[in-house]
């Protein structure tokens, strides 16, 4: 019934709910888990065109997907450091989106075109000296990219080829599994306390779904940046592997996960997830509200200034 269901339905919602149980739309699942994975009779005739399709029009993101395979590899290219700005939160709630809807796409490895950095996470100047309405609007592009990549019904794999502090780390974590590079110059974590910022209740659900409530309790309230081996030590990171070979070995780390059955492993991924998902969306405008009250804070944006004052000194 619910492999019928997951064929025939728009959404995979629905499918959830008949499989779960759970009788109401608005407390199951997420929206983003939207169209069924099996190919369609359109998505074959396209898929006689080209292999490999160009899906971003954005020049900070890049999304390539391979017909062929059903593996799009999606390319952070902010440069210098890949970090998240309103705009590249926006891109790639929309290129998530454009995926989930592709019936030919089965999953998805995240990576960065950036040489030594993953992804330096949230675009503080974005939280400096805004406005509120600037405020409120950034926290519902986080939210937006968070909802769609933790609630992908794709199998996504997080090849880190650097470093991922703080929202980084966020976005690898949301992924089904994560490789990082094994260069001991690289760390991540969650390092908001570092900023005197605080990561919110969906940031530590998040790391708690990963690595436990201990590891995450050490992690958040110091701050911790994990090397790549300590990041494997404390399962923050399933494995690490010669720089050189992060996206072949996230390539054939894929093929792996693609050999189950779509429906049985997103259903599965969908009953992990849902509560952890439900607490954001039953709590989102209030969230914002918090956001944008705590960084609008004085004390806050003090902090603030100093951390990029202090990133901007020459490093010893
Ligand atoms: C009840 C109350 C509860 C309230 C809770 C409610 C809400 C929660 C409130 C807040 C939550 C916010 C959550 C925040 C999440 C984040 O992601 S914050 C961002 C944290 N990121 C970092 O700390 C990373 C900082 N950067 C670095 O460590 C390094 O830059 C690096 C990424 C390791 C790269 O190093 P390197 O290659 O040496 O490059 P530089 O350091 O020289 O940097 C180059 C330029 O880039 C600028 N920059 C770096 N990171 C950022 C960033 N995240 N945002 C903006 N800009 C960044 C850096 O300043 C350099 O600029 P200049 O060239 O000097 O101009």
């Amino acid at each position: 019934m619910a492999a019928l269901l997951l064929r025939t339905s728009r959404g995979l919602g629905a499918c959830l709910r008949v499989a779960t149980g759970c009788p109401s739309p608005s407390s199951c699942v997420v929206a983003a888990w939207s169209s069924a994975r099996w190919p369609r009779e359109g998505a074959v005739a396209w898929r006689t065109h080209a292999q490999v399709r160009h899906y971003s029009s954005s020049d900070k993101l890049s999304i390539d997907m391979d017909d062929k395979t059903g593996v799009a590899v999606l390319k952070l290219s902010n440069p210098p450091v890949n970090s998240l700005s309103l705009e590249l939160l926006t891109e790639l709630a929309i290129g998530l989106d454009k995926l989930e809807m592709n019936p030919s796409c089965r999953g998805v490895i995240m990576t960065s075109a950036h040489p030594h950095i993953f992804s330096a996470g949230l675009d503080v100047s974005e939280m400096m000296g805004k406005p509120t309405e600037h405020y409120r609007e950034f926290w519902r592009a986080v939210q937006e990219m968070w909802l769609k990549l933790y609630g992908s019904s794709l199998v996504t794999i997080a090849a880190i080829n650097g470093s991922s502090p703080a929202g980084g780390c966020l976005m690898a974590m949301c992924c089904d599994y994560r490789l990082m590079a094994d260069n001991p110059k690289y760390s991540i974590g969650l390092n908001e306390t570092k900023l005197g910022i605080v990561a919110p209740f969906w940031f530590r659900d998040t790391m708690m779904g990963v690595v436990g409530t201990r590891v995450t309790e050490r992690s958040l309230q110091l701050g911790l940046m994990y090397s790549p081996a300590e990041a494997v030590h404390v399962g923050l990171v399933d494995r690490t592997v010669p720089e050189e070979t992060v996206f072949e070995e996230a390539r054939t780390e894929m093929a792996r996960w693609l050999k189950i059955p779509d429906h049985a492993r997103q259903i599965t991924k969908s009953m992990m997830r849902k509560t952890t998902i439900d607490h954001l969306l039953a709590q989102r405008d209030s969230d914002i509200s918090n956001f944008a009250n705590f960084i609008s804070k004085d004390s806050i944006q003090k902090s603030l200034t100093a951390y990029m004052q202090a990133l901007r000194q020459p490093k010893k």
